[in-house]
């Protein structure tokens, strides 16, 4: 079934579509023909070195912000959201930090570098991506007062530049850089002329204009930022929540990296390397995390209002006559916390329920990536960074929640903490008097 033509709402144009908002089968056959090879199993897998780049800023700032003091804090003393708690101990706002990498993974393999968000806190590009798509809307709910959601040019002249230049290093280097911009530019069509004001034919979803390019890449900062970002810090929470299941990990994660005991027990080594960044290979096969995984992907799926398609003619679901060009919406939420499927604790967090799960119910009734043709491109990168991320955190560092946290969680395209928050205290593992390496 196809997507409601109400998605062309988040287009740049009506008539510019793009994988995610393509209504079209054969524009979006054509279009993931182009785009699939850039997340295969085999080409995600020759992304880690950039996705490792940027988890391993991430935990170098999180383990400088953990060593900081009253006296030597201009970090924190600079920083909004990142202070100190009651105890004198230094307090991060985890989630932010966590957005910020994910920001800086999709920057540096799919917009030619990182945007340092971590390092520097802040970039124009997120904050111009977010108003450009509450003007989408806007013009889609309004159409009589489009005059007044003008389109800031700035966006498209950054991304363009972005382009022109990896155009020009092209030209000149003899070994291109591995990225999924490269990806793209493979199709690179410089005839194809297409902008907001020029829309292409529908039809046409071989090759692209690099206007077409630039709406792509800003579609996987869209969705690839904060879907990903979300999971990592509910995976975090639920942890936190469940200490049993904390140690579970750990003790997973222990052995699986028998480094990881050497790094937790070594006391006084402070140089960089002695920062825990574990590697997806062995990641990829852990029963535990893949667990805890699963475990937070279904109880708090993105898609928390439902997937919507609209049927192209009657058409029978269970039972049930639907008429043609109706909208229907399959509740992943209810699905995935539905009693009958998954048993009375289903609002509980288990991942052990996934060890002996019959396999019906994964296919039949777990949708945290959708399904079918339309399946979450992005599959194989969001579960190599969650799992390096989550891992990369839990390994090197002990996180107390500050107390009357809001995890009130809210949806603007996709979902997040209302507050924006998930303040911690942070220490350094080995440094934790929460832990003890015998007993954990
Ligand atoms: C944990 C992280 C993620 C989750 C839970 C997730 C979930 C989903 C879901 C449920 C859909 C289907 C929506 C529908 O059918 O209406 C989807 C589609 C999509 N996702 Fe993701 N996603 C994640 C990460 C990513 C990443 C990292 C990228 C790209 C870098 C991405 C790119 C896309 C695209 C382009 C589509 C549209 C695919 C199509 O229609 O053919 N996603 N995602």
């Amino acid at each position: 079934m196809p997507k409601t033509p109400t998605i062309a709402g988040i287009r740049s144009h009506y008539n510019l579509p793009t994988i995610f908002s393509a209504t079209d089968k054969t524009f979006h056959r054509q279009r993931k023909r182009i785009l699939s090879p850039a997340f295969s199993i085999k080409y995600v897998a020759s992304l880690e070195p950039l996705i490792q780049s940027c988890v391993k800023s991430l935990i170098k700032k999180i383990d400088s912000l953990s060593k900081s003091s009253f006296k030597s804090s201009d970090l924190l003393l600079n920083s909004t959201s990142n202070q100190f708690s009651e105890n004198n101990l230094p307090t991060i706002n985890l989630y932010q930090l966590i957005q910020f990498c994910a920001l800086d993974i999709i920057g540096e393999t799919a917009f030619g570098g990182s945007f340092d968000m971590v390092e520097k806190g802040s970039h124009p590009l997120p904050i111009k991506i977010l108003e450009e798509m509450k003007r989408r809307v806007l013009n889609h709910t309004f159409p009589y007062f489009r005059m007044f959601f003008k389109k800031d040019p700035w966006l498209d002249e950054f991304i363009s530049k972005i382009i022109k230049t990896r155009i020009e290093e092209n030209s000149k280097a003899t070994k291109q850089r591995i990225d999924i911009l490269q990806i793209l530019l493979n199709s690179y069509n410089p005839l194809k002329q297409s902008s907001p004001t020029t829309p292409v034919d529908v039809t046409d979803g071989k090759t692209m204009s690099d206007f077409e390019i630039q709406d792509q890449i800003m579609e996987f900062l869209i969705g690839g930022t904060d879907t990903s970002a979300f999971t990592i810090i509910m995976a975090i929470i639920m942890l936190l929540q469940h200490p049993e299941k904390l140690r579970n990990l750990r003790l997973e994660l222990e052995s699986a990296f028998p480094e990881l005991q050497n790094h937790v027990t070594s006391g006084e080594c402070e140089h960089e390397d002695d920062l825990f960044l574990p590697t997806h290979e062995t990641l990829k096969s852990l029963k535990y995390l893949n667990a805890v995984i699963d475990e937070t992907l279904r109880l708090f799926p993105i898609t928390l209002g439902g997937i919507m398609r609209q049927t192209t003619e009657d058409t029978i679901i269970s039972n049930h006559l639907i008429p043609k060009d109706t909208i229907v919406s399959a509740s992943i939420w209810k699905l995935h916390r539905s009693k009958q499927i998954w048993d009375q604790d289903v609002d509980e967090f288990v991942p052990e329920r996934w060890f002996d799960l019959n396999p019906k119910i994964r296919n039949d009734a777990y949708y945290p990536f959708g399904s079918g043709s339309r399946l979450c491109i992005g599959n194989n990168f969001a579960l190599m960074e969650v799992r390096i991320i989550i891992s990369a955190l839990i390994g090197n560092f002990d996180f107390v929640p500050k107390e009357g946290a809001d995890l009130q969680i809210v949806q603007f395209i996709t979902p997040s903490l209302r507050s924006k928050k998930f303040e911690v205290e942070v220490t350094r593992l080995r440094e934790s008097k929460n832990y003890d390496i015998n007993n954990n």
